[in-house]
């Protein structure tokens, strides 16, 4: 499958690295603005392609991406120290347009794989603008923040992260919820493993976890002024499952009807992914602290996108 990557900076990079590295593309296509940094890019990720896969990378202008079965974009501006993902939204919703007639232009039936943040506001963006049904573009939403919640909780109870099943909801942002209460380690609920393995999840474990998780983008920015492997990583996974049909479950944000009574807003839950998109929503058990804070994640996101001018 040809894969499109519109906005070649350091998550689109890193994505099209991943995607080469996984084998999980035929050919991974790079777009930007700076067609001299594509070009770059494209040339150095050739050269580790024959230690990984067979995948083939090129660089060039949107009519490059025709029959592409999947475009990532990650395109626009990306948070400066000190700045909140929302922060983003007035600088990124105004590429968009563009990108997205460009994209649609050539390739119609496309699945559309939004990373920009604020990643949910520019997927409902996305998703008007482009007239695909929902399913078909989806925001990476909180797969970055399930990933680090897992990796925490693995570190602390010295399991493997992937033998926990545990998911961040809602906003891909401040207001994130994290569900400890459907958290599991195998089979079982997570502060029943926490006592069984001599880890209690404590109060103040629970805190600092919530804490590292909600707020690790602000601490690799100051460290190193953006991230990238981790959603690169994240995005290789997403475009491995569309591919093999393989009707996994990710905490994606795409285009969602209602949520806790939020009508129309993009947000994330666990959802099943494969070959035409996303094809099903699953709720997890929630407390009612969590019903509640889901939402007040919707309520922010809903009053953000109507901030949008469409
Ligand atoms: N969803 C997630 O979990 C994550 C999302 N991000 C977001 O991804 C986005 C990209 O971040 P970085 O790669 O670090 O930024 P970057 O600044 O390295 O790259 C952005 C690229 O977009 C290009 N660009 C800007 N306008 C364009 C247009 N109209 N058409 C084509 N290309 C255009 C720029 O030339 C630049 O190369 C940001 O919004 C950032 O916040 C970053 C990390 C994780
Ligand atoms: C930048 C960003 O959205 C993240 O690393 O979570």
């Amino acid at each position: 499958m040809k894969v499109g990557i519109v906005g070649a900076g350091m998550v689109g990079s890193a994505a099209a690295y991943a995607l080469g590295l996984r084998g999980v593309a035929s050919e991974v296509v790079l777009v930007d603005l700076d067609s001299a940094l594509a070009e770059a890019h494209a040339l150095d990720i050739a050269h580790a392609l024959p230690f990984a896969s067979g995948t083939s990378i090129a660089s060039g202008d949107y009519d490059r991406l025709r029959n592409a079965g999947i475009v990532i974009i990650a395109a626009g501006s990306a948070q400066r120290p000190g700045e909140t993902r929302t922060d983003l939204l007035g600088r990124n919703a105004a590429i968009f347009r563009d990108i997205i007639g460009e994209i649609m232009r050539v390739c119609p039936d496309v699945i559309l794989l939004v990373a920009s943040n604020p990643v949910d506001i520019m997927t409902q963006i996305t998703q008007v603008i482009s007239g695909l049904p929902a399913g078909r573009v989806i925001g990476s939403g909180t797969i970055l923040d399930t990933a680090r919640f897992r990796s925490l909780l693995g570190a602390h109870l010295h399991v493997s992260p992937r033998s926990i099943h545990a998911y961040v909801l809602g906003e891909h942002g401040d207001s994130q919820v994290l569900a400890w209460s459907s958290a599991r380690a195998g089979a079982v609920p997570i502060a029943t493993f926490a006592t069984q393995v001599g880890a209690p999840i404590t109060e103040s474990v629970r805190a600092e976890i919530d804490d590292r998780t909600r707020n690790a983008a602000y601490t690799i920015i100051r460290g190193k002024g953006s991230t990238y492997y981790g959603i690169a990583a994240g995005l290789a996974r997403l475009i491995g499952a569309i591919r093999q049909d393989e009707q996994a479950v990710f905490s994606v944000s795409i285009v969602t009807e209602n949520t806790e009574g939020v009508q129309d807003v993009a947000l994330s839950i666990p959802r099943i992914v494969g070959r035409e998109g996303v094809t099903a929503d699953l709720y997890p058990e929630l407390d009612a602290q969590e019903r509640a804070a889901l939402h007040r994640s919707a309520s922010v996101l809903r009053g953000l996108f109507e901030s949008v001018p469409l």
